[in-house]
């Protein structure tokens, strides 16, 4: 995983603890190097690795090779929330994305680096599932996230053929779509569940499916229906005021449930 930026180091975290608790084995995360000490106080659990950074916790280009060796190490790399929207950072995730070969799952401010260059995504070796909110999904397409939500289905199929890319349109139902034109509306989760964070996690939870040896189709869509039983598990103390941690937490519990079904 690769995070960085000063103003949200919660998205980082959150995204490492959903990989955590939806069983990866080893996460590392891939931090500006100031922020190390912060992430590692956050974090007991997850590994951490510097990045040579620009300023105020975003990185740039010169943290290129450290992730793809980073990424070499791996089954998987996640990428984007709370990055920043730094342009040398933008930058460095789309050659990031380039030169990777392994399976990636961008959210975020990875999403709003590729607006203007979704042409990366068929021109990389590696097969990438994106995790757009209405916003990001807007951003990326030209439209308004009024426009995206008018027609979830249509949107998320279009953007998964054109792009070449597994798309998880997250929002109340998240839709998720194949480039050849496969489709799946999620019917776990609830309203509990918007609020800030909660997406991070769920980038995590398909990360760590992945790197447990499923495909990314079936990270994608496991992915998104375990994030919502936990999101109904973690609501089963109240929607309002339910947090993101609660739903990183209720994993395990999603997790066994889904076992024994
Ligand atoms: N604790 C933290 O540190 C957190 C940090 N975060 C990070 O903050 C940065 C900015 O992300 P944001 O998502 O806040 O900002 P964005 O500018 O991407 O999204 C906000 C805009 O998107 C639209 N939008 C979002 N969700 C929508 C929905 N469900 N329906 C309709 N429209 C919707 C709205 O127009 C909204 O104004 C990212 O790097 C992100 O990872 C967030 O993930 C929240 C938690
Ligand atoms: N009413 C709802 N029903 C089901 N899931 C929801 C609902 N509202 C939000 N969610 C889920 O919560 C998550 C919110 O993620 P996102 O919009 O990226 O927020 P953030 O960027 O703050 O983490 C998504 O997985 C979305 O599908």
């Amino acid at each position: 995983m690769w995070r960085g930026s000063e103003a949200y180091t919660g998205a980082a975290a959150l995204a490492a603890t959903g990989a955590l608790r939806a069983g990866a084995g080893l996460v590392t995360l891939g931090v500006a190097a100031s922020l190390l000490s912060l992430m590692q106080m956050k974090l007991t659990e997850i590994m951490t690795r510097p990045l040579p950074e620009i300023v105020g916790g975003a990185i740039g280009m010169k943290a290129v090779p450290y992730i793809d060796d980073l990424a070499a190490r791996c089954d998987v790399l996640a990428i984007g929330p709370g990055l920043g929207r730094a342009e040398e950072t933008m930058a460095a995730v789309r050659e990031v994305v380039r030169n990777c070969d392994k399976p990636l799952v961008i959210d975020a401010d990875g999403l709003n680096a590729l607006v203007g260059h979704t042409d990366i995504l068929r021109d990389t070796a590696a097969l990438a599932v994106l995790t757009p909110h209405p916003g990001e999904m807007g951003r990326l397409f030209g439209l308004t996230p009024a426009q995206v939500n008018q027609d979830r289905i249509g949107v998320a199929r279009q953007a998964a053929h054109s792009w070449g890319a597994i798309v998880v349109l997250k929002g109340a139902p998240t839709v998720v779509a194949f480039p050849d034109g496969e489709v799946y509306v999620n019917t776990s989760g609830n309203a509990g569940m918007a609020t800030g964070g909660t997406g991070d996690v769920l980038t995590g939870v398909i990360a760590a499916l992945i790197a447990q040896g499923l495909s990314s189709h079936d990270a994608a869509i496991a992915g998104v229906y375990l994030h919502g039983l936990a999101g109904d598990i973690a609501a089963r103390a109240g929607q309002v005021g339910m947090a993101a941690g609660d739903v990183a937490r209720a994993l395990p519990a999603a997790y066994a449930g889904l076992l024994e079904e």
